[in-house]
């Protein structure tokens, strides 16, 4: 089946293919602060109501849960209903004692930093294609005066094999590929304990959302956010949901970045070292009937220092038909609609995020 779907950003999905959608070319950020540290261009500065509040602002600084992964391989009752109250109430939670090890976690650190200080002229040697989001670029930019992120990213898609696009690898950087690969390994266990436990959660076997995702896919984000002189102005990453149906974010262990919405406010995730973040994702907000949320979150940027992320994301094969789960609709009615999982990437990669909008699509209609 090779039919072609016309996308609103311009970009031509062929189904079948990888190339879901395409991200206008622009500026690399780290350049632009390299060029000249002060100045901070019309483009990037946000619409009044955007703007990240100063920190001080912040009403009061809740915590987000943090689960301990090796007690609930271990089948701890308690932490489990943890889990239950993180995915209900947060959609957010940190994970420790997850079993990866520091030297991992710190060479896929190292990896990275090693690509962003590359020259320009090497980085562009990955850059993104017309009609693909695989790449070092930027995501959802789809028209020439949107406002842009302060922040530059490569994007890959590593699980499973035949996913990957080797020419966006970069793989004349010493020991990039070897740590990417040992880190995707580990998260990829990581997940299943995650989704095994979260299966259970839902009122299916531990399997449940293995089963549902029928191919698991993952893909790996890599953030770089440089300083910017005027941080209360612009945002790293403007306010968004997860596509996928779970992320797992390393972020650095000394600069706060990462903000969630949470009752209507806007609150910072402390890092904790060699923890990793979790979120729920879009695709299991839809299994679970809307009973765990893919919540909204940004990241605002730092005045002194650069801060990087790697996010990673399990996503289900594209054919499946997305929708709640038997056993999420036996104590309220079917919130969300069942869509074809296809359908829904392109609807979301279409458009600028725009915090939550994209996921009313999967809604039926009047839930909300
Ligand atoms: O940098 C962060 O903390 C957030 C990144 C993020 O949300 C993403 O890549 O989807
Ligand atoms: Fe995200």
């Amino acid at each position: 089946m090779d039919s072609e779907v016309e996308l609103e950003n311009g970009g031509i999905k062929v189904d079948g293919e990888l190339g879901w959608g395409k991200s206008l070319p622009v500026p690399s950020v780290q350049e632009m602060v390299r060029n000249d540290s002060e100045f901070v261009p019309e483009r990037y500065i946000q619409e009044s109501k955007d703007r990240p509040l100063d920190s001080t602002f912040c009403p009061k600084f809740n915590e987000i849960p943090v689960i301990d992964l090796t007690l609930l391989i271990n089948g701890d009752e308690d932490e489990l209903d943890k889990l239950d109250f993180a995915c209900k109430e947060w959609g957010f939670f940190q994970i420790i004692n997850h079993g990866v090890p520091e030297e991992v976690l710190g060479e896929m650190k190292a990896v990275v930093a090693d690509f962003f200080n590359l020259p320009l002229e090497e980085k562009k040697k990955y850059a993104m294609a017309e009609n693909d989001l695989q790449g070092y670029g930027q995501a959802y930019v789809v028209s020439e005066d949107q406002k842009l992120d302060w922040g530059d990213l490569i994007y890959l898609m590593t699980s499973p094999l035949e996913a990957r696009n080797m020419k966006y690898w970069p793989t004349t950087l010493s020991g990039f590929k070897e740590a990417v690969e040992e880190y995707s390994r580990e998260i990829e266990r990581v997940s299943e304990e995650i989704m095994a436990s979260v299966s259970l959660l839902m009122g299916m076997d531990k399997n449940g959302l293995k089963r549902l995702h029928v191919v698991r896919k993952q893909s790996m984000r890599m953030n770089y956010y440089p300083p910017c002189s005027k941080p209360d102005l612009v945002l790293g990453v403007s306010p968004h949901s997860d596509g996928g149906s779970i992320t797992l974010l390393l972020q650095d262990d000394d600069i706060t970045g990462l903000q969630i919405r949470y009752k209507g406010t806007w609150l910072p995730v402390k890092p904790i070292p060699n923890a990793l973040v979790v979120n729920i994702g879009d695709v299991v907000e839809a299994w679970s009937n809307g009973m765990y949320k893919s919540i909204e979150h940004r990241a605002v940027t730092n005045e002194n220092k650069a801060r990087m992320s790697i996010a990673t994301f399990v996503i289900p094969h594209e054919g499946i038909e997305l929708g709640p789960v038997e056993s999420m609709m036996q104590d309220q009615p079917r919130m969300y609609k069942t869509m074809k999982y296809l359908d829904y990437i392109i609807h979301s990669l279409g458009r600028k995020m725009d915090g939550k909008a994209h996921t009313n699509f999967l809604k039926l209609e009047n839930k909300s």
